[in-house]
């Protein structure tokens, strides 16, 4: 059992995991994030099964992304990523981690909105750029200045991750708080609902 579903976080778990209901939790945010790593402890937390649609779309193309980047193209990733997502959130409740590019698509996003309760993870860029520059595994990022590459990818892309139901600063703080954040927030809407 982890450290959060030992100690008090746990009346807070089970109200997060009653407001969530069937619904499924969908993170949403750029790399770096912490969409999968606080993903997965949620889900943990919330007693519920956690998939990460980066994985999920490795596993059914057997390619690594970068590999589906570079053979089909960011277009028929994104295709791909739309049809991976709709099913996995045909039921619920899961914890669903989504890619950085998943909520900026139109189509994918629809299903997120119909299919779930999205999260933000919003983070700013040192922190995003910290956590990122360790790993070449991001298509997107090679480029020649991949740091400015980041910070146009927040400028395009934080009115659009703003649609979400549910913003979370994401920072340099313990990963079990950004958990308790997380279902501090979804307990917050469902009391205001
Ligand atoms: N609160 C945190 N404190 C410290 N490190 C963190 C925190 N959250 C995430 N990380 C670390 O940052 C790195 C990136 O996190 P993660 O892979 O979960 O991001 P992501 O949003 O899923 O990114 P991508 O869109 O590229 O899949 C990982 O090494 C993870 O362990
Ligand atoms: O931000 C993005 O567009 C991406 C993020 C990753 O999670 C992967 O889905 C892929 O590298 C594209
Ligand atoms: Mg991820």
């Amino acid at each position: 059992m982890t450290e959060l579903t030992d100690q008090a976080p746990l009346t807070l778990a089970a109200e997060a995991r009653a407001a969530l209901g069937k619904r499924n939790l969908v993170l949403i945010g750029l790399m770096g994030a912490g969409k999968s790593a606080i993903g997965r402890m949620t889900a943990q937390a919330l007693g519920i099964p956690f998939i990460d649609s980066d994985h999920e779309i490795e596993r059914v193309s057997r390619m690594s992304i970068t590999d589906l980047f570079a053979a089909y193209g960011e277009a028929e990733f994104r295709a791909l990523e739309t049809r991976v997502i709709k099913r996995l959130l045909r039921s619920g409740p899961r914890v669903v981690s989504t890619g950085g590019g998943a909520y900026i698509n139109e189509n994918t996003r629809k299903h997120i909105k119909r299919g779930g309760l999205s999260v933000w993870l919003k983070a700013d860029l040192d922190v995003l750029w910290e956590r990122v520059n360790k790993r070449d595994t991001r298509p997107l990022l090679k480029t020649e200045n991949p740091r400015q590459t980041l910070e146009n990818l927040m400028n395009a892309r934080y009115p659009i991750y703003a649609q979400a139901d549910l913003t979370v600063l994401s920072r340099d703080v313990k990963k079990e708080t950004m958990v308790e954040e997380v279902l501090t927030a979804i307990t917050a809407a469902a009391k205001k609902a």
